[in-house]
This record gives structure tokens, sequence and C-alpha cells, in this order.
């Protein structure tokens, strides 16, 4: 089987992405892992499937799989690169899309100067919605990793995330921690996890270890997340700029049941084919 795809990435978050629509594509999850490997594949952290919607207030459908081969519910610097994506492949003109992921609608727009702007739709807090072990709903909660109390903000963007709060986002223990956090058996379908050093109202620094694909240069629904847990503590502003390994994403939130606006750029890299 061979597969057109183009590989892409939003802020170094990278991405082999694949028109569903008009090749045929049956992917396993082992198959994913190869196309994903760095060594042996292609190399991504995610990869995105773009397909007809199943649903009639959408235009498109999109899938997300991690490096690991697992099926999640959403990615916000994937749905940046799905809106340039559509739009090259002219697979649409709209420049505001309608778009099914396995956890609700989005609402991707294609800037003028060429950025992309999400609705990521609003954030969710209640456990049994990130999923999360927890006996109510909290601000923070107290999480043993190893042995040592973290304290973490956790929510979900449509994906689970787990946010702590650190002095230096260039010394947090980012890849030990974050393998902990992320198999944590209190999220039981675990867990990216979020390290962010707050600069000032506006700014902050931001390293995420995502579930499935370990540490990523930048995640979007991690910068979602990381926001909306800073501006729930009181620390930030509505609107941030949050600086990642692979670039700048701005984050907006106007708190409760809002949603959740997420800004950033895009690159083409290549397009090729791959034999299975
Ligand atoms: N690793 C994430 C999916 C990709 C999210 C990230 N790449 C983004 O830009 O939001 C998860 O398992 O929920």
């Amino acid at each position: 089987m061979n597969i057109k795809f183009t590989k892409m990435h939003g802020a170094g978050n990278d991405f082999v992405v694949i028109d569903a629509i008009n090749q045929t594509v049956n992917l396993s999850a082992e198959q994913i892992r190869h196309i994903a490997d760095r060594h042996m594949g292609v190399g991504c952290d995610q990869l995105l499937l773009v397909e007809r919607p199943t649903r009639d207030d959408a235009d498109f459908r999109y899938r997300i799989f991690n490096a690991d081969g697992s099926e999640v519910e959403q990615c916000g610097n994937g749905a940046r690169c799905f809106v340039r994506f559509v739009h090259d492949h002219s697979l649409t003109q709209q420049h505001e899309i309608r778009v099914e992921t396995a956890s609700g609608i989005i609402v991707p727009k294609l800037e003028n100067d060429g950025r992309v702007t999400v609705n990521m739709g609003a954030p969710r807090f209640e456990p049994v919605d990130i999923p999360f072990v927890a006996t109510e709903r909290a601000l923070t909660y107290t999480l043993d990793v190893a042995g040592k109390d973290l304290t973490i903000c956790a929510l979900s963007m449509g994906n689970p995330h787990a946010v702590l709060l650190v002095d230096d986002v260039d010394t947090a223990p980012v890849t030990t921690s974050g393998a902990l956090i992320e198999i944590h058996p209190r999220f039981p379908n675990r867990v990216n996890a979020g390290f962010m050093q707050i600069v000032d109202r506006s700014h902050i620094r931001l390293r995420v270890f995502e579930r499935g694909a370990g540490e990523t240069l930048a995640c979007g629904t991690g910068a979602c997340a990381a926001v909306v847990a800073g501006i729930s503590l009181g620390l930030l502003d509505q609107q941030v700029e949050v600086s990642t390994h692979g670039g700048t994403l701005t984050i907006s939130w106007g708190g409760g049941n809002t949603p959740v606006w997420l800004t950033g750029p895009t690159v083409n890299v290549f397009e090729a084919e791959i034999s299975l």
C-alpha cells in the first residue's frame, strides 16, 4: 500500500498528515508506530487523518493518533496544520471550518496573515470528564509521584492535562516526573503533563511531556490547559503568550464555560509517499 502524506509542524510539534478522502487508508496501530518512528519510518509526534465528516454539522472529520499508535480526542497544533492542509490541497475554500474530532466540534479559522486561530471549546474540570480519580472537583490536587507530593491542576481540553507550576522550565523534571505522571493510576486514560513557568501575567514558558509521544517541542492543548490553569489560579490575564521550545503560541480564555482560543504558526515541510 502506498500512501501520500504531508509532513508539517506547528511550533515544532510535528505531524504526518494524510488525505483519507481521496485515498483509501486503513492503518493499524503498529503501522502508525512505524510511520511515526524517527529512525525506521517518517517520524512525527502525531499522525492526522483527514476524512469526510460523520455528522451534518461538520465540514470535515480529523482523527489524531499519537506516535505510540493510540487514538486521542484532540490536538491543538494539529488542528492548525489540518486547516493549512485542506486549503493547500484544495479540499475546501472556506476560511472558517467546522471540524469533527473525537471530543466534539472545533472551529479553526485561517487568518489573512496565514496564521490559524482555533476555537478549542471550553475547558472541562469535573474529574469524571478529564478523567481523573478524585472525590470532588478542586482547583488543585496533590499527586503522589514516586513518593513525592506534587501539586497539579487537572482539566480536559477534550484530552486530559495535568499542569504543574515550576520556577524554571529548563531545570524542571519534565522527562522523569513527566513520564511518571503520564501513567499515574489516578488518570485512567493516562495524561499529558505540562510544566509551566510564569514569566509575568501575560507570558509563560511551557514544556509538555505528552501522552503517547513523550516531550514535544510544543503542545497546543497543553498550552491551552496551562493558561486556563494559570488564569484559574489568579496568576495570568486573559491573553497569554506561551513560549515553547518550538515557538510561540497565543492563548486566550474569558473564564467559565467560554471557549479557549489558540493561535500559532503552521509549516509545510515536505510531501512524499510511504510504502507499507
Ligand atoms: N498527546 C496528546 C495529543 C496531541 C496533543 C498535542 N500535540 C496538541 O497540539 O494539542 C494526547 O494524547 O492527548
